[in-house]
């Protein structure tokens, strides 16, 4: 339904987006996932035709859109990442100033308005001005915002930074309500990779303005299906047993947290055998060897190698 082409963007000498093609189908939820800096805004921002690309193109329903954005621009809401809302004014008359600029009808946007309110919880708060909100309550007055024209594709850029624990609850479920009984398409940015893997059927994973994984949850997590991870637990380690698991060459990498060692080898192997023979050489009490099944973390560490939240 929706394309980025070879979408490209620089800014003098940063490449804030630098050749990204990916597709979005009616009806999905798309993850954009990166740390920082990746390029993640900046293709929103070409896809929702609010900057022009360096080169590339955007494709709606085939047609591209750098011409005519108008014909797309009807169907999108965009959540930007900053909040834009005015503060000296009540929840209801912001709605009222964006219907406005959306051109609706008085009618049409008071029915519209009440549909809104009631899909982010602040049925109860629409007379209250927003400068006494919460930054959780704001956030959710910037989506509907970007609801109320009943837009088919709606661009999230990270609209849970910075909240309470329980606006973000609500924020996730209210995606996954709109995508499941108003058919909307989602496109959802974010660095924090479980928010990611709860929501989204699809993900593409940015890093330094490129696609850099892409598929299903599933196929993502496959990228390490070579490779087996686990977690010794004990009271406390004894160098030895530590030094031996580093000097064994079938081993990929070994990290020490605390009371806990990460193990990473190939899959065929029966390590879980080794560790507990290396342990009985060494004389090293376990309390725990768990085998770990790989997080979309663990890809993109294996991928970047560096963690999401760099
Ligand atoms: N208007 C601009 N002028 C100059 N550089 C920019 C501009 N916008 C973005 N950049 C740079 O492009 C790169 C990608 O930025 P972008 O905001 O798209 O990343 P992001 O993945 O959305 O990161 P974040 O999670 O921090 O929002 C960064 O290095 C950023 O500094």
């Amino acid at each position: 339904m929706l394309e980025a082409v070879d979408l490209t963007k620089h800014y003098k000498q940063t490449r804030a987006v630098d050749g990204v093609n990916l597709f979005i189908e009616k009806g999905e939820i798309i993850g954009l996932l990166g740390p920082n800096g990746a390029g993640k805004s900046t293709t929103i921002s070409m896809l929702s035709t609010l900057i022009q690309p360096s080169s590339g193109d955007v494709r709606y329903l085939n047609e591209s859109m750098l011409k005519h954005p108008q014909k797309l621009r009807e169907h999108l809401g965009v959540v930007p990442q900053e909040i834009a809302l005015y503060s000296d004014l009540t929840a209801r008359e912001n709605l009222e100033f964006f219907g406005k600029l959306y051109k609706m009808n008085k009618r049409e946007l008071t029915k519209r308005m009440e549909e809104v309110f009631q899909i982010v919880g602040l049925e109860n708060k629409q007379r209250e001005l927003v400068k006494h909100f919460s930054g959780g309550m704001k956030r959710r007055l910037n989506i509907g915002a970007a609801l109320l024209h009943q837009p088919s594709i709606m661009f999230m850029d990270e609209p849970t930074v910075g909240i309470d624990p329980q606006s973000r609850s609500y924020i996730l479920d209210t995606v996954k309500q709109l995508n499941r009984e108003h058919g909307m398409t989602i496109v959802y940015t974010s660095h924090y990779m479980e928010e990611v893997e709860y929501l989204c059927d699809r993900i593409y994973i940015m890093d330094q303005g490129k696609i850099i994984a892409s598929g299903t949850k599933a196929e993502i997590k496959n990228i390490l299906s070579s490779e087996q991870t686990f977690i010794i637990e004990a009271q406390s380690f004894k160098k030895e047993f530590v030094e031996r698991l580093m000097e064994d060459v079938s081993v990929r990498q070994v990290s020490e947290s605390g009371n806990k060692v990460t193990v990473i080898v190939p899959k065929d192997l029966n390590y879980f055998q080794t560790i507990i023979q290396m342990a009985d050489e060494t004389n090293q009490d376990l309390k725990a060897v768990e085998v770990q099944k790989p997080t979309l973390e663990d890809v993109f560490l294996h991928l970047t190698g560096k963690a999401l939240r760099d």
